[in-house]
């Protein structure tokens, strides 16, 4: 199939890339030139395990980058990968998302097959339910199209996680199609066939509504970002009564109902969607004269966990003045990303309590230099020990596994570990969050 996806950032340089893998011929469309210049020069826009192999074989070839819209012309399906940010209150922004639809409907406007071939326009980004009947499908028309026959809309949305995109992609638990037109759920069939093929087992398909997929987005992350809040509230209690949360995690995991995964107690989530994603809901939510109590709650308890550790750290040390070591900067491991990273939260509350932060990271210390040009960065988590009167451990990089002798170094061995990565051991005085 001939398929265009638009806006190629995280989902879609990853989706165009595996798709083209697949044996698709895709074109991804940015405002950004640079990106459209390093994917077709074979290199991808962003760090992804996997990708720099799937973009540099097929970039310039059955994967291309344009800043041209006419480009959709060409293709069957058109997929939105734009960005759904969050409002000063919390509300989804969905500004790209109307720029990039109404740029859609431009460029079939000026197609002279438009009125006889439906183009389907699929909503891969995450947005919340109705988005793409009452505020997309409207921005398409605005062109002058008539939808049913001129385009058709779709949601299609995506489940990958940072650091494992590329895997999460090709092997998903399920796809999700939400039509209203049984030619949009034909197409998104034959989209997936290869993908269906490939994968390592069965990918079930879920046929279902607009504004059901849409919803389906939000019910995943929201249920995973409250299960990590409700081990959250249950291993402070274990740290309270000096119960072992992890002890316990790894027994409730075993029941089926509950499930092993997402019960990693510690500092909280963070990243690009959960937060944001968690937000958007609560506030469409309120919007309908909905109040979701336990979202409400899941989101405090995930603010309030980095004071937790920080009040550990103080339990050992007054930290005004001493040198303190952040270990992990990423909002987990194996991405440079910093977006909502807990690690801003415990820069700030260490900042409050005027401590000399050094910090450090394998990959985000960058990112992380420009949001805070004026702490310290180490070259090694070596370094930012060396010296110091406590450490907090923010990202369970493995290498943290490892340390051991580094500790010594230390003028005051306190470590309080957010993670869990780091071993107790003889020599320092050790506190984890929840066990
Ligand atoms: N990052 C992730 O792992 C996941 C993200 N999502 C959702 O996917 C959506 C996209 O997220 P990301 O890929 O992370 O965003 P991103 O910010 O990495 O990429 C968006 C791209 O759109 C481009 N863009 C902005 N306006 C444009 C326009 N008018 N026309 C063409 N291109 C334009 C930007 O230059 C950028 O390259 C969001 O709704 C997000 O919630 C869903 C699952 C996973
Ligand atoms: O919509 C999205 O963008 C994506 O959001 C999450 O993926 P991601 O944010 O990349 O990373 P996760 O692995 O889910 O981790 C999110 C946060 O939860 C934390 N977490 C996760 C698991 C756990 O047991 N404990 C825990 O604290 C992580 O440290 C991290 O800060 C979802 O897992 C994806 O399915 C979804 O597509």
């Amino acid at each position: 199939m001939n398929v265009s996806i638009v806006g190629s950032g995280y989902v879609g340089t990853t989706v165009a890339a595996c798709l083209a893998d697949l044996g698709h011929e895709v074109v991804t469309i940015d405002i950004d030139e640079d990106i459209v210049d390093t994917v077709n020069d074979g290199r991808p826009p962003i760090h992804e395990p996997g990708l720099d192999e799937l973009v540099a074989e097929h970039g310039g070839g059955r994967l291309r980058a344009s800043t041209d819209y006419d480009e959709i012309l060409d293709t069957e399906l058109t997929m939105l990968a734009l960005p759904t940010p969050s409002n000063d209150d919390g509300s989804i922004d969905l500004q790209f998302m109307e720029a990039g639809a109404a740029s859609v409907g431009e460029a079939l406007a000026g197609a002279e097959n438009a009125a006889t071939d439906p183009h389907l326009v699929v909503t891969k980004s995450t947005v919340v339910p109705n988005t793409t009947e009452d505020r997309l499908a409207p921005r398409i028309a605005d062109a002058g199209l008539e939808r049913g026959t001129d385009f058709l809309v779709a949601s299609n949305p995506e489940f990958q996680r940072e650091g494992t995109a590329v895997a999460d992609f090709l092997n998903p638990d399920k796809l999700v199609f939400g039509t209203d037109d049984d030619r949009a759920t034909d197409l998104l069939h034959d989209l997936y066939a290869p993908l269906r093929e490939a994968a390592d087992g069965d990918v079930p398909v879920v046929e279902t509504g607009i504004a059901e997929a849409e919803m389906i987005k939000y019910a995943n992350n929201t249920f995973l970002a409250t299960k990590v809040s409700l081990i959250n509230d249950i291993g402070n209690i274990c740290k309270e009564f000096g119960v072992d949360a992890y002890e316990v995690a790894d027994a409730i995991g075993l029941d089926d109902r509950i499930g092993e995964q997402f019960l990693r107690s510690g500092v909280g989530w963070g990243g690009s969607c959960f937060p944001k994603d968690t937000d958007a809901i609560i506030a469409a939510a309120r919007e309908q004269g909905y109040d979701p109590a336990v979202l409400s709650a899941a989101v405090e308890l995930n603010d309030a966990q980095p004071e937790r550790l920080l009040s550990l750290l103080d339990d050992h040390v007054d930290v005004s003045g001493k040198r303190i070591a952040v270990l992990g900067l990423a909002f987990k491991p194996g991405t440079d990303d910093i977006r909502n990273t807990r690690a801003v939260p415990v820069i700030e509350g260490l900042k409050e309590r005027g401590a000399e932060i050094v910090a450090y990271d394998p990959v985000a210390t960058e990112n992380m230099r420009e949001r805070y040009p004026d702490i310290e960065y180490a070259d090694s988590a070596a370094a930012a020990l060396a010296g110091a009167s406590g450490a907090v451990v923010v990202t369970d990089w493995d290498e943290f596994a490892a340390l051991d002798t580094e500790f010594d170094e230390m003028a005051d061995p306190v470590v309080v570990d957010g993670r869990r990565i780091i071993e107790r051991r003889e020599g320092i005085t050790y506190e984890g969050l929840t066990w």
